[in-house]
């Protein structure tokens, strides 16, 4: 089994989740709290009481994280290719696999990647929305004082399952989205290349922010009900499901609660996937 695509899938990954991570910030905040009138609004704030470093909250250990997780996906999703049409990272160029091909790769490496995920998304969902300033003398600490407090917490509240709050959102929002994102990749990159070749880095770049944009726009609904699932551990509300959630949530705020972040996602979603592909397609060209 070829290695370097998880190599290559862990190093894009983290270079991404850096440059998204403030947007990720306010998404989140936007999607689990009503205090906010809009992003601007929720920039503001959060600028204000918490200084820059409140848009950075959370991201040590997604960036631990990403080492697995987007490892775990474009490993998964490059080796089920491999599988599928026995064609190399390389000689697919050459010979390019059927988008059905490409569409149930990425779902494959979709899916498998929450199990991974889940658990680090949720620490990353609960840090973030905590809006306390950083401790000042006096002041009450905020509940979570890191990642390892916020876990062993959330397994002591919450049960060892607790940390897998929302992982069944996580898995519909991801296992057909995942898919969506490569077959996007893959149908952009080829319209802008002539047969046979490599994209260049604008093909790539350009290609890597639409698939980005595009897979978010229709990840958002159950990413905003992900998010309601994780934080409710700890506001003791209880859903009972999935659908419990989505019916709650459309009963008190409307049908616009799957909207909530969509903008923000999608703003995001450019420059993280941009830099994500092209960091890995370099990488491996590099090692190939
Ligand atoms: C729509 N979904 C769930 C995705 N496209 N997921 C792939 C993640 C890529 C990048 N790390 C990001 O956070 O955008």
């Amino acid at each position: 089994m070829p290695v370097e695509e998880f190599v290559a899938g862990w190093i894009s990954g983290a270079l991404g989740l850096v440059l998204g991570h403030p947007f990720d910030t306010v998404k989140v905040r936007l999607q689990t709290q009503t205090t906010y009138r809009g992003i601007f609004d929720c920039v503001v704030k959060t600028y204000r009481h918490e200084s820059l470093l409140g848009f950075f909250k959370g991201m040590s250990f997604p960036i631990a994280s990403i080492a697995v997780v987007n490892s775990v996906l474009f490993g998964v999703y490059s080796n089920t290719l491999l599988a599928l049409t026995a064609t190399s990272h390389q000689e697919r160029r050459a010979q390019p696999p059927s988008y059905a091909h490409v569409f149930l790769a990425g779902c494959t490496g979709g899916f498998v990647q929450v199990y991974c995920l889940a658990p680090f998304d949720l620490i990353k969902v609960r840090l973030q929305n905590q809006t306390e300033p950083r401790a000042r003398p006096g002041s009450p600490p905020p509940r979570y004082r890191g990642p390892v407090h916020c876990a062993v917490s959330i397994c002591q509240e919450e049960g060892p399952r607790g940390l897998f709050r929302g992982a069944w959102a996580l898995m519909l929002r991801d296992t057909p989205t995942l898919g969506i994102y490569f077959v996007t990749y893959e149908w952009l990159c080829r319209q802008s290349t002539p047969e046979g070749q490599s994209p260049s880095s604008a093909s790539v770049l350009v290609a890597g922010g639409f698939a980005g944009i595009v897979s978010w726009a229709v990840a958002t609904p159950l990413d905003v009900i992900k998010s309601r699932m994780q934080m409710a551990g700890l506001k003791h509300r209880v859903y009972r499901g999935v659908l419990d959630c989505m019916a709650s949530s459309v009963r008190q705020e409307g049908l616009g609660v799957f909207f909530r972040g969509l903008t923000i996602n999608s703003a995001r979603a450019f420059p993280v996937n941009a830099v994500t592909f092209l960091s890995y397609e370099y990488l491996l060209r590099w090692w190939g």
